[in-house]
């Protein structure tokens, strides 16, 4: 192996000229980014006790079979597990700890789905019953709503739930191919219970889709239980990435459950096979979706972020052309081309933080008034979420695919880490609603409200994220129709969603700009990012701007203008600006990002460790090259 001195891989750090010409302080932007200082205590603490384990490693992924993969999987959850129970983690410090292993696992659906489903649509009693042993993965449970036919569209899903009094049971039943449940994470090799979405029939009259709680495999030996097929789905997109998850396909004949497995909190079924419901709306069955949806809107920016420090380093350190007398070339950061396309991104990493902690607080406070039976801001949180979601994850996977082309051919190695990390973030476009789906949701939420607008039978005036629509006079004019021609004007209507959840965002991080933000430098740079995140949305969209008068030529070749300003401005703090992440070089998982910016030898280095360079001449020389050079290639046997 070709080998690189000692002193050129440690100890020099090649980006400190540029962490010497930051204007803030970076340590106090490191509490901003973080939420609090303790937010910062625990990720920092708990990042560095995963970077510091061997058995959290990260680096071969790309290189494994689907098998080894998979197994591994196993071997970190289990391990991360362990180190959970036995440092004592918080709920805090454990969610840190999967999110730096940084490895998507069944014990994502477990955590994320599985008990917030029994939490949300579970009575008191089915939640004392199974919340304990879900606690300590004494059940392992996924979320199997998605079927081979259906995934956007619930209400068309297949798998029917049939009561029958004689027994008090319910039976589970996937009537035809379509109904197979597809897609569920956890489902393919692990979960030992799922909910299951199924449409109820009670004496012979359905009531839609409800949640059950179903047993499928042996808790003795994992074996699948009577009458439940189960698999896994097959290889996803992208090597390592995604299919450290076993997505799964589960058919159900005539599976028995007790009653009490069906989650009753919005309707019940009574053992005379009477069907209630509650005065809670029935939306509530989707509530678990809605709490998913606000965390994914919080992961954004992580994903987001990553992407850019590790394209915001590396534009540090690249140069190419430029050189005057001999000197060096340009770093690539400096041309005003590569700021254009990046520095977009780093506002839009801090744009989606900030809003990431709104929703939490608005999905804390809807949560809030639903238990004081208070559903006035339902709709307008299922907005929120529904179209945040899909903002954010179009924007963080397109942004990612960005940074690997702002980093140029070596962005394309796995060892980048940009190529995994797209293949892991881009289902986030899908899964959870289909982005164009959620953005039909919210489309339908704001033609709803514009038709009430000035409505003499509707008194209610639009309040939070909607206040604004009252003082755009020409909504009113929209009115008529826009209701019945919904499906011919869908395609604009979509738009209309984005423009609206664009505001709700740049009008979030102004909000946050106008809170006390402690530290040298600090709230002047998040202004920047700020006015960058806003003005290039206007320059992105000026025509739209241009065609509908709210703004006229000269103002949008000012707005211009002072984009190319604050690009300026951030080029001296960039590297301190994806330095407050507070990523440790494993997180990153790239070379091209690390913290010294020792790029060269690192990628050198690598290179060499490569499986295919374990031996000088490859295998199958014999067999194929050989021949070829030897022009013995028509006599081989191939
Ligand atoms: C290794 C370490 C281990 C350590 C241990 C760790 C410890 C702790 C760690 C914690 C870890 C946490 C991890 C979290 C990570 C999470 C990972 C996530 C992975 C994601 C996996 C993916 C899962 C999925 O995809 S699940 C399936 C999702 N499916 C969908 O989203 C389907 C999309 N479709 C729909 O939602 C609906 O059908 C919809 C919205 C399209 C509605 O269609 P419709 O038919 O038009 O509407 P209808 O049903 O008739 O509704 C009418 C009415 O209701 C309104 N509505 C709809 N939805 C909602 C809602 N959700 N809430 C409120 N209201 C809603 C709708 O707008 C209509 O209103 P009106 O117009 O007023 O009538
Ligand atoms: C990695 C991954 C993990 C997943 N994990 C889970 C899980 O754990 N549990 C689970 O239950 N599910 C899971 N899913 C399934 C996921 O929730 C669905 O795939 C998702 O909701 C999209 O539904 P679909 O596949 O039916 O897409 P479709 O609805 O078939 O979408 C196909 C196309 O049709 C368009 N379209 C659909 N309806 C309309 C409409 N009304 N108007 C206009 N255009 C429309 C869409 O925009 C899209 O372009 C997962 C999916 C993935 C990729």
């Amino acid at each position: 192996m070709e080998g690189v001195g000692e002193e050129e891989m440690e100890g020099v750090d090649h980006l400190a000229h540029e962490r010497n010409k930051s204007e803030f302080d970076v340590d106090a932007m490191k509490i901003v980014w973080a939420g609090s200082p303790h937010a910062f205590d625990v990720s920092d603490r708990i990042s560095k006790l995963v970077a510091s384990d061997p058995g959290f490693r990260k680096d071969n992924r790309s290189t494994l079979s689907r098998k080894e993969l998979f197994k591994n999987t196993l071997r970190k959850a289990a391990y991360a597990w362990k180190t959970i129970v036995d440092l004592r983690l918080s709920e805090e410090e454990a969610a840190k700890l999967r999110f730096y292993v940084d490895e998507p696992a069944f014990t994502d659906l477990h955590w994320g789905m599985f008990i917030p489903a029994i939490k949300g649509q579970g009575t008191e009693e089915q939640q004392q019953k199974w919340l304990p042993l879900a606690y300590k993965m004494q059940i392992i449970g996924c979320y199997a709503q998605t079927e081979l036919g259906h995934g956007s569209n619930v209400q068309g899903l297949e798998t029917t739930a049939t009561f029958d009094s004689q027994t008090d049971e319910f039976i589970i039943h996937s009537p035809t191919l379509t109904s197979s449940k597809w897609w569920p994470g956890g489902l393919g090799k692990v979960a030992t219970h799922a909910i299951a979405y199924a449409r109820l029939i009670v004496g012979g009259r359905e009531h839609g889709v409800h949640g059950f709680i179903v047993q499928l495999r042996s808790l003795e030996d994992h074996s699948p239980l009577l009458g439940i097929t189960v698999g896994d789905i097959g290889m996803k997109f992208g090597n390592g990435a995604y299919n450290t998850m076993d997505n799964g396909v589960l058919q159900f004949d005539h599976v028995r459950i007790p009653r009490n497995q069906m989650l009753m909190r919005v309707s019940q079924v009574t053992c005379e096979g009477k069907y209630k419901q509650s005065d809670v709306p029935r939306q509530l069955v989707y509530g678990t979706m809605v709490y998913v949806r606000q965390t994914i809107v919080a992961d954004a920016s992580c994903a987001l972020s990553r992407a850019v420090c590790i394209a915001t380093r590396y534009s540090a350190v690249r140069r190419q052309f430029g050189s005057q007398n001999g000197g060096p070339e340009t770093q690539v950061i400096d041309y005003k081309t590569q700021q254009s396309r990046l520095f977009p991104l780093l506002a839009s990493a801090y744009a989606f933080r900030f809003i990431g902690e709104w929703l939490k607080w608005l999905y804390a406070d809807v949560t809030q008034r639903l238990q004081a039976n208070d559903f006035s801001t339902l709709p307008e949180a299922h907005a929120c979420t529904a179209g945040l979601k899909s903002l954010t994850t179009t924007a963080t996977a397109d942004g990612i695919e960005e940074c690997r082309k702002l980093c140029g051919g070596h962005g394309y190695l796995c060892s980048s880490g940009l190529p995994e990390l797209f293949a892991v973030y881009v289902p986030a476009c899908t899964y959870e609603g289909d982005n164009t789906v959620l953005l039909l949701q919210v489309a339908r939420f704001l033609m709803k409200t514009v038709s009430q607008l000035g409505s003499r039978l509707s008194s209610k005036k639009p309040v939070g994220t909607i206040a604004y629509m009252t003082r755009v006079e020409h909504l009113m004019q929209c009115r008529c129709g826009v209701q019945r021609g919904f499906a011919e004007l869908s395609a604009d209507l979509v738009e209309a969603a984005v423009a609206h959840c664009q505001l709700i965002v740049v009008s979030k991080f102004i909000e946050k700009l106008q809170q006390e933000i402690p530290g040298k430098g600090v709230k002047q740079q998040l202004e920047v990012l700020c006015n960058i995140y806003a003005l290039f949305l206007l320059h992105k969209h000026q025509g739209d701007f241009l065609s509908t008068g709210c703004i006229t030529p000269k103002h949008a070749a000012l707005a211009n203008d002072e984009l190319r300003s604050l690009y300026s401005q951030v080029r001296p703090n960039a590297i301190a600006l994806v330095d407050a992440f507070n990523y440790t070089d494993h997180y990153l998982g790239s070379i091209l990002g690390c913290y010294d910016g020792n790029v060269y030898p690192k990628l050198y280095e690598a290179a060499w460790k490569d499986p295919l360079n374990e031996s000088v001449v490859p295998d199958g020389y014999h067999l194929y090259i050989r021949p070829l050079l030897k022009q013995e290639i028509r006599t081989a046997r191939l």
